[in-house]
């Protein structure tokens, strides 16, 4: 296992490992992989253990960069578990939220160099942690990324909705959220959304050649730039987390958004038969 040889640490829970982190102490790059098959569904656990992991990156003096990953092939992330938003309780739906909030600032605010290398699917919450990084390359080929909610019949929240106009302007941000858009690649490279599309195997290797661009300028001062652009959509979260936690509980226990997310859930398992 990659983490066990020297130079690299791994930060991931023994026994648990949904987020794998492995930190090269020569090269001062982690990498962070999700690990929850089939999908990387995002549950209460894996956003707490994301939470952490962000953490202790940030507070690890030796790391200076981060590149997020899924060690499940053909996802990224299928976003947030549908299941916790679905015949949910409100304390349950509440600390979830807490959990999702939690994770989103420490990565949105990391120190470090973030980069997303995409190399699978990315609808939803895995498209706001892509968008979240600092720098995103994704593989070319049948794999989408968006922010889908509005199909699912629920809304994008005002921080993700924040994330996407920062990373791809009003206009497409708009277009995007309302029609729940998925794009490929391709088209995901041409509104900006993703900044790099290479076949999949060289994703990676993509990722790495561009980390040390960013590793060649001193820290304190892209930390200062990096802060100055992101303070105002981190500032506005921070200072309503709790109504914002409460309103994600009560809209998600509406009626005709339980019947909505039952519907979708029903429709994904369609599909398969
Ligand atoms: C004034 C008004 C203001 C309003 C304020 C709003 C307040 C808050 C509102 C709430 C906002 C909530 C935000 C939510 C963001 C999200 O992330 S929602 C999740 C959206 N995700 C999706 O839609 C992805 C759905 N999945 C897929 O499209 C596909 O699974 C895939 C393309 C990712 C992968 O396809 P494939 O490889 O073919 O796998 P499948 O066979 O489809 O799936 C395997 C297995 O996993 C289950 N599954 C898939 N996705 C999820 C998921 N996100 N959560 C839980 N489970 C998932 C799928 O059903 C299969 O299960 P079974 O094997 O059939 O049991």
């Amino acid at each position: 296992q990659v983490c066990t040889q020297v130079p690299y640490r791994c930060y991931s829970t023994p026994g648990v490992g949904q987020v794998q982190v492995d930190m090269n102490s020569e090269t001062g790059v982690a990498t962070v992989r999700l690990n929850r098959p089939p999908v990387n569904s995002l549950n209460l656990d894996v956003l707490t253990e994301l939470g952490i992991a962000l953490e202790k990156l940030d507070a690890d003096r030796t790391c200076r960069a981060m590149v997020l990953a899924s060690a499940v092939p053909g996802i990224f992330s299928a976003g947030l578990d549908i299941l916790e938003m679905y015949q949910s309780t409100p304390e349950r739906c509440v600390a979830f939220w807490r959990a999702l909030q939690d994770a989103w600032l420490g990565l949105y605010g990391s120190r470090l160099v973030t980069m997303a290398a995409i190399e699978g699917h990315s609808p939803a919450g895995g498209c706001l942690l892509a968008m979240s990084c600092d720098y995103r390359v994704m593989a070319d080929g049948k794999f989408q990324i968006g922010l889908n909610e509005t199909r699912l019949g629920i809304v994008a929240p005002f921080w993700f909705e924040d994330v996407m106009l920062n990373t791809i302007g009003h206009r497409e941000t708009e277009k995007a959220l309302q029609l729940g858009a998925m794009y490929s690649a391709q088209q995901a490279l041409s509104i900006g959304l993703v900044d790099k599309v290479v076949p999949l195997a060289e994703v990676m290797p993509t990722v790495q050649g561009e980390l040390k661009n960013w590793l060649q300028i001193p820290d304190a001062a892209r930390v200062i730039t990096k802060t100055s652009m992101r303070k105002q959509v981190l500032d506005r979260l921070r200072s309503q987390k709790e109504k914002d936690a409460q309103f994600f509980a009560d809209f998600i226990g509406r009626d005709s958004v339980q019947r909505s997310l039952g519907a979708y859930i029903a429709s994904l398992q369609k599909r398969k038969s």
